[in-house]
């Protein structure tokens, strides 16, 4: 069995890390961490934990974390920069939730993110979460920063597209909604079931925080800067992101369902759905599957992308547990065969 911690276990990720790492064959859970619900045991905040064990919260102590093999930093940004240098020279891997190692450019991070970088000297050494994309990077590293939710579901959808350089790619085109649990559990005005249910609205188009991180990895794979233009949108819902995805063809004469089949054939959590399909947040709720569908309407020079995920499985915890698998030398799959919950 390996130790296993969570830091920021009281929000959604960290719960749905808990929910996922309790049930994991491999995994003994041994610290769980919260500045202000310390000394509390886990069933008081998550009543649908009792009888899982007798885990207590305990406030955030690298001293204490050090003895895990494993720590998932499940936190505000900032967090792990502050925290993962010491847990990784004391021996501990570490897989971050967070966005503070998804950026190789200091520089740019703070830029989008407000305020310095805190721990540059990592960030050669941290190798981004996306096992469809970095499998063998996954397995030798000690720093993981695991992608953001909306990046999960984008980049996977354009990905063979790029790869291949079947499209124009500067005039990609991402328009993405997301249920409200991608805001996090913090108390904040536009979370609220007064102003976020009955509504649906875009924001952040002058600029997202996703777009940088998107356009690292696609510039990386097509080895130029795309030109995307990225619309994220707040929908009335949990959980779930539904991301539809726009390109122009440069050529008319390749099989673009095979061209996903072949792309994820190795790929567990990568499911390509049989053409005319539409995918649908439901149908991946709880799941760690990308459910994606290609059409080319009219068979003309549009391909239409659809890629549905659970914002907290695949955009988050899941995939940090598809990581911690990877690294560990487990299976991908253990622990994450679970099926869609309904509705
Ligand atoms: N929600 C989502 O769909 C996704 C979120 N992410 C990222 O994952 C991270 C966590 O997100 P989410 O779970 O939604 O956030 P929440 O706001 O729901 O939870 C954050 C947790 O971090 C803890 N925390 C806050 N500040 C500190 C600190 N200074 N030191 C230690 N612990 C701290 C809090 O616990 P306490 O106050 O009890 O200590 C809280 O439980 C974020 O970086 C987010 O951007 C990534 C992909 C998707
Ligand atoms: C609906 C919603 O608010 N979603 C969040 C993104 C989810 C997330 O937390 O991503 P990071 O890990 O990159 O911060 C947002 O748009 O800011």
């Amino acid at each position: 069995m390996i130790r296993a911690g969570i830091i920021g276990a009281t929000g959604y990720t960290g719960v749905e890390l808990l929910r996922l790492l309790l049930a994991h064959p491999k995994v003994e859970l041994a610290v769980i961490t919260s500045r202000g619900n310390a000394g509390e045991p886990l069933e008081s905040l998550f009543p649908n934990l009792r009888g899982q064990g007798t885990l207590v919260f305990q406030a955030p102590d690298v001293a204490v974390l050090a003895d895990c093999d494993v720590v998932f930093f499940a936190t505000p940004h900032g967090v792990a920069h502050a925290m993962a240098g010491e847990l990784l020279a004391r021996g501990t891997r570490v897989i971050d939730l967070s966005a503070d190692f998804r950026l190789q450019d200091p520089v740019l991070w703070g830029r989008w993110y407000g305020q310095p970088h805190g721990a540059p000297d990592l960030l050669p050494e941290a190798v981004y979460g996306l096992p469809e994309l970095n499998r063998e990077p996954i397995a030798q590293a000690r720093l993981i920063a695991v992608p953001g939710c909306y990046p999960t579901a984008i980049t996977l959808g354009f990905l063979p597209l790029v790869e291949q350089g079947l499209v124009d790619l500067h005039r990609l085109v991402a328009d993405a909604k997301s249920g409200v649990s991608g805001a996090g559990r913090k108390a904040q005005m536009g979370s609220l079931l007064c102003e976020a249910s009955e509504n649906f609205k875009a924001y952040g188009v002058p600029g997202h925080r996703h777009l940088p991180e998107i356009l690292q990895t696609l510039s990386m794979v097509a080895g130029q800067s795309p030109g995307l233009t990225f619309v994220p949108h707040l929908l009335p819902m949990i959980r779930g992101i539904l991301a539809t995805l726009y390109a122009t063809l440069n050529r008319s004469d390749v099989d673009l369902q095979d061209v996903y089949e072949q792309r994820y054939a190795q790929a567990p959590f990568v499911d390509v759905m049989p053409p005319g399909s539409h995918p649908e947040t439901r149908g991946v709720r709880g799941t760690n599957v990308c459910r994606l569908a290609v059409h080319r309407p009219g068979d003309g020079d549009t391909v239409v992308v659809l890629a549905a995920i659970d914002n907290l499985v695949k955009g988050a915890s899941g995939q940090a547990v598809q990581n911690m698998n990877l690294m560990l030398g487990f299976p991908e799959t253990l622990g994450l065969d679970t099926i869609a919950v309904l509705p």
